[in-house]
């Protein structure tokens, strides 16, 4: 969908390239991240996209077509650009910061007023707010602000520059998990530009590593980033407990199903067709699949005090295996009902064995 292509851009007066001979390409409804340290050209590229810079060679294709043959009114309606530090316009209310795009594709008044009580929902947002300025919103409702407005033409294409770099590491987050939730119901193509490797690990189906003088390092996904990084550069980029960060990009449910040895009520034991985690507790689990407790192989019982949900991830799956005192962890559904069984050995053998993390 977005193609570059030898891409290169250096300033007048710079020695080194901004942006040196990149290619890449992004699929359509693939999130792509642009990480790297500051000043390694990923503003500029997002820029050249955006045709708000020019490349001094190599082009950038959308849908196949070179970008500099579409008019600014196509492009803007074809592709939201979320700014850094969401820089909405001051002197504009909410609900004229969300117009931007709209009028100046021409859209008739009813038109955009009600494109904006749909964004307003889509996002979470306050009618109320639409009359205020964007001095008078919390870091947090700017930068959902700042996405409605980018997402205010409904564009197949999202660019974000830093767009949670102004916030706290709280908002940030909240506004990662909705910009996720938001992304499996609308399926842009989005290029997101952050300095941030977690945030990239946290959002990105695809991330670009970048180096200074706008060098491409690695692009993959960041499970094999994370397993096997490019080089040196990229090790250090990624930083210390890559093994935790990929357990952290995987949820329970992806783990191959392992039974705790089951007994039912009256003690008998329960067949089942996984394989049994090894361990001198059984759990006792009633008609309705329910855990009630653990019992030892002297007869000692103890309460269930360590479960987990299939969408909770490995990482948070390791954390509750450190204090359970059976060394098993039970998965159970919403309603509470048993779901299998996890030990370290079946988290290590997710990372290592057939099922790998890759
Ligand atoms: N208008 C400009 N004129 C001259 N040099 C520029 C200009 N804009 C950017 N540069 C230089 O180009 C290089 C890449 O800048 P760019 O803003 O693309 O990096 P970045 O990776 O987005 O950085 P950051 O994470 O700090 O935003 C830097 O060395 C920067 O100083």
């Amino acid at each position: 969908m977005i193609r570059l292509e030898n891409l290169t851009r250096r300033y007048p007066g710079s020695q080194h390239a901004a942006v040196n001979r990149l290619s890449l390409n992004v699929r359509q409804g693939e999130f792509c991240v642009f990480v790297g340290p500051s000043g390694c050209g990923k503003t500029t590229t997002l820029r050249m996209i955006n045709q708000l810079d020019l490349p001094d060679e190599g082009r950038v294709l959308i849908n196949e077509v070179p970008v500099e043959q579409s008019d600014v009114i196509t492009l803007r309606r074809r592709i939201g650009f979320v700014m850094q530090h969401a820089a909405l316009f001051p002197h504009r209310t909410v609900a004229g910061n969300i117009a931007t795009v709209p009028r100046l594709l021409g859209w008739k008044r009813a038109r955009i007023k009600q494109r904006i009580e749909e964004l307003v929902a889509l996002m979470g947002l306050e009618t109320a707010m639409l009359d205020r300025y964007p001095h008078q919103l919390s870091g947090g409702q700017q930068g959902r602000v700042s996405l409605a407005r980018a997402l205010a033409a409904d564009p197949p294409i999202l660019l974000m520059d830093e767009p949670f770099a102004a916030v706290d590491p709280v908002v940030r987050q909240r506004l990662q998990g909705e910009l996720l939730d938001l992304q499996q119901r609308l399926h842009k193509t989005i290029i997101l530009v952050t300095h941030d490797i977690d945030e990239a690990i946290r959002l990105g189906d695809n991330i670009a590593i970048f180096r200074h003088g706008g060098e491409l390092v690695q692009y993959d996904s960041p499970a094999r980033i994370l397993a096997a990084p490019a080089d040196a550069f990229v090790e250090r980029f990624i930083g210390p407990d890559p093994t935790l960060k990929r357990l952290g990009l995987l949820q329970v449910t992806h783990l191959p199903r392992h039974d705790v040895p089951l007994v039912d009520e009256a003690l008998r034991p329960i067949e089942t067709a996984w394989p049994t985690l090894p361990s001198a507790w059984r759990l006792v689990i009633d008609q309705q699949q329910r855990p009630l407790y653990w019992l030892s192989v002297h007869g000692e019982r103890l309460a269930v005090s360590h479960t987990i949900g299939g969408r909770d991830t490995l990482r948070q799956a390791l954390a509750a295996l450190v204090h359970t005192p059976t060394d098993l962890l039970l998965h159970l559904d919403e309603q509470g009902r048993y779901q299998g069984g996890i030990s370290t050995g079946s988290l290590r053998h997710s990372l290592n064995g057939p099922q790998a993390v890759s």
